[in-house]
Formats: structure tokens, C-alpha cells, sequence
């Protein structure tokens, strides 16, 4: 049975546990489709897509340098997971966040398949072109509801920021290449504390009228709770309908999988998470990683909910970057399934 999660061997019988527990699949089954295995709970979307951001945020924050290849083989196996969407790197300055300086080495290393997207994050029309010449071909720019954080992390104003990212998204159209926004500090700020709802809404209203065909709503220091979600999703939704609205949660205060259930039970559908729960922001300090993409699919399955990624492929990717980069998951679902 090859390498099979401990917690599941420790099991009376392992494909008993399969059949009740369909959706932890295995390396072999592989094609499992879970969510056509189990029942379809009420009030939660058919299909919810993952925005894998692993790559990305989930190293970005990495003190060591992973080694290009690493990340190119990582990248190439979560392309096997069934994951849709999938972050891989930064055309950043390589002074402000050196994790990212391969970003081309990346970009051009990696194995693109048809009906995967790689998408990068762009800050302005540097980093824009440089992205374009590596082979992107769909970018993010990255702005906060909080003028601090803003300040920290591009070194411009939220209205400084309004401006590249309309050069961006306006460029990135004229090349027929699709174009997101992220708001930070949309649930709170590392160095402001609460921010209203009406700049979370207007940054967002901003990023989404200029042309940004998903907004991803980021609690960057994961200090939201459902409530919280809630009502900040509440007002967003007045401007935004929810099929153009992700969220993108960390788990700081372990919050991270009930706010996203928030988010499902109010209509949205796209959800961005790191393998093995890695990431975090240089310039949040103290927040901790994503919600793990585990984690985040072994919730889904047991929902009903389609993903279309196989779980065990997932852990196996995940084992993978954990032992490059020398740390433990984060992952509870991985967790249990390998160090049980
Ligand atoms: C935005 C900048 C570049 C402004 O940085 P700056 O220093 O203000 O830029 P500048 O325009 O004044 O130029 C200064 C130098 O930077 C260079 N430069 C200028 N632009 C680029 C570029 N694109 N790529 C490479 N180099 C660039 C430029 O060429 C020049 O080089 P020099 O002439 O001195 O040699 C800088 O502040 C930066 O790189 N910040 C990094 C921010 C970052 O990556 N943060 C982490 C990601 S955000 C996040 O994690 C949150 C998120 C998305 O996950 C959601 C959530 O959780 O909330």
C-alpha cells in the first residue's frame, strides 16, 4: 500500500476507512472524486475553486533560501494535485523579499499545463513586464485597506498604489491577460488594528472597477472571526457580487477554516490556501501561515463540495516542500495522516 498515512494504517482496516472516509483517496485511486461520493450538504457552493498560493506566500517568508529547483519541482507537483490555480512567484524587488529573486529562473523553469493557471504577483509595470517576458500569463496586484501596511509593504500610499495597479490592469487587458487584486489588512492591520469596513469596500470597489477580475479579500494577520467575515463580506458584497470575491485567511488565531465556512455560506466560492500551511508576510510580523490547502479540502469533502484536487497528492506535495525546507507542517490533516 506504498506510503500510507500512519493514522490511517493504525486503523481496524484501512479500506473500511476509505469507504467511509472517501475523500482522503490515496496515491493509486488517485481519481477519487469525493465530492461525488459524498452528499452534498445544503447552503454551500457545488464547486469551490482553490487558489493555491504555496509557492508564493507560502515561501516568500522563508528566512533560508530554497534553491530554484526545489521550487520548480514543487510547483510541478502540486500541477499533478488537480489544482486549478496556482500562485508560483513574485516580480518584487529581490531587496525587499530575496525568497522571490528567481522569480524568471521560476517562471520559465516550471512545467505550464494546459488548464492550469500560474498566476504572479505584479506590483507595477516593472514588475509587470519582467513577469510577461518570463512567460506569465495572468498577474495579481497586491494592495491594503491600510495605508500603514501599504506603506510597509509596497513603500507607496494606497492611493500611490490605486495608480500602478491601473497600469498594470490596464496593460495586462490590452495583452488579453487576466488581472486580480488582493486587499490586505481586510479583517485587520498589523500596525493599525481595526480598519473600517468602508475602506475595505472602497479599496476593493477601486481594484475590482479598474478591471481586476477577482478580488481576494486577505486577513493577512489572521485576527478575523466569523463574525467579523461576516459583516466585512456584508458590506463588500454591496459592490462586488460574490462570484468575483475570494478569501485569503491565515490562521494566526486558528479562525482561518470558520471564516472561510462564513464566506461559503455566503455565496463565495473561491478560496486561496498553501499547502502544508505555509506563509506568512515579511511585513506582518507575528502572523502566522495560510490556511492549510489540506486542511481546507479535507473541510470541503466532507461538505460535498468539488474541488477536483486529489487530497493525498496534496499531502504528498506538502510532505515534499516540509522536508526541503526543513519544517513540520502546519497542516492538522497531514499531521494526523503522517506523524500520527
Ligand atoms: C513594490 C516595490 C518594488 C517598491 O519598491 P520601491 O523601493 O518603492 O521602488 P522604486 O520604484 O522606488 O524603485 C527602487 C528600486 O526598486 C526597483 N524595483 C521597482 N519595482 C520593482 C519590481 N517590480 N521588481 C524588481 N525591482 C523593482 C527599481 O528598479 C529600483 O532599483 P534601483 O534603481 O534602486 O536598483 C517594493 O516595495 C517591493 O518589492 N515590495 C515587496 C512587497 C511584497 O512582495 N510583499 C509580500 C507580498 S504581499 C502579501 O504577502 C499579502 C498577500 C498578497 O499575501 C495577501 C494577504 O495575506 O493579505
Amino acid at each position: 500500500m506504498g506510503n500510507v498515512p500512519c493514522a490511517v494504517k493504525h486503523c481496524l482496516s484501512y479500506q473500511q476507512l476509505l469507504r467511509e472516509h472517501l475523500w482522503i483517496g490515496d496515491s493509486v485511486a488517485g481519481a477519487l472524486e469525493p465530492a461525488q461520493e459524498s452528499a452534498q450538504v445544503s447552503g454551500f457552493p457545488e464547486y469551490v475553486k482553490i487558489v493555491e498560493v504555496g509557492p508564493r506566500d507560502g515561501l516568500q517568508n522563508e528566512k533560508v533560501i530554497v534553491p530554484t529547483d526545489i521550487k520548480i519541482e514543487f510547483i510541478n507537483q502540486l500541477s499533478q494535485t488537480g489544482l486549478s490555480v496556482i500562485e508560483v512567484t513574485s516580480f518584487v524587488s529581490s531587496r525587499w523579499i530575496p525568497q522571490m529573486a528567481d522569480h524568471t529562473e521560476v517562471m520559465k523553469g516550471i512545467h505550464q499545463y494546459p488548464g492550469i493557471r500560474y498566476p504572479v504577483l505584479t506590483p507595477n509595470l516593472q514588475g509587470f513586464h519582467r513577469a510577461v517576458a518570463a512567460g506569465a500569463t495572468e498577474v495579481s496586484v497586491f494592495g491594503a485597506a491600510s495605508e500603514s501596511f501599504s506603506k510597509k509593504n509596497i513603500n507607496c500610499s494606497i492611493e500611490e498604489s490605486m495608480k500602478k495597479f491601473e497600469e498594470v490592469v490596464k496593460s495586462a487587458r490590452h495583452m488579453n491577460i487576466p488581472a486580480r487584486g488582493y486587499v490586505s489588512c481586510a479583517l485587520g492591520c498589523p500596525y493599525e488594528g481595526n480598519i473600517t469596513l468602508q475602506k475595505v469596500t472602497e479599496v476593493s470597489k477601486r481594484l475590482y472597477g479598474m478591471g481586476c477580475y477577482e478580488i481576494s479579500l486577505g486577513d493577512t494577520i489572521g485576527v478575523g472571526t466569523p463574525g467579523s467575515m461576516k459583516k466585512m463580506l456584508e458590506s463588500v458584497m454591496k459592490e462586488i457580487p460574490p462570484r468575483a470575491l475570494a478569501v485569503h485567511c491565515h490562521d494566526t488565531y486558528g479562525q482561518a477554516l470558520a471564516n472561510i465556512l462564513t464566506a461559503l455560506q455566503m455565496g463565495i466560492n473561491v478560496v486561496d490556501s498553501a499547502v502544508s500551511g505555509l506563509g506568512g508576510c515579511p511585513y506582518a510580523k507575528g502572523a502566522s501561515g495560510n490556511v492549510a490547502t489540506e486542511d481546507l479540502i479535507y473541510m470541503l469533502n466532507g461538505l460535498g463540495v468539488n474541488t477536483g484536487v486529489n487530497l493525498y497528492k496534496v499531502m504528498e506535495a506538502g510532505d515534499f516542500i516540509c522536508k526541503a525546507v526543513n519544517k513540520t507542517t502546519n497542516s492538522k490533516v497531514a499531521q494526523a495522516s503522517f506523524n500520527a
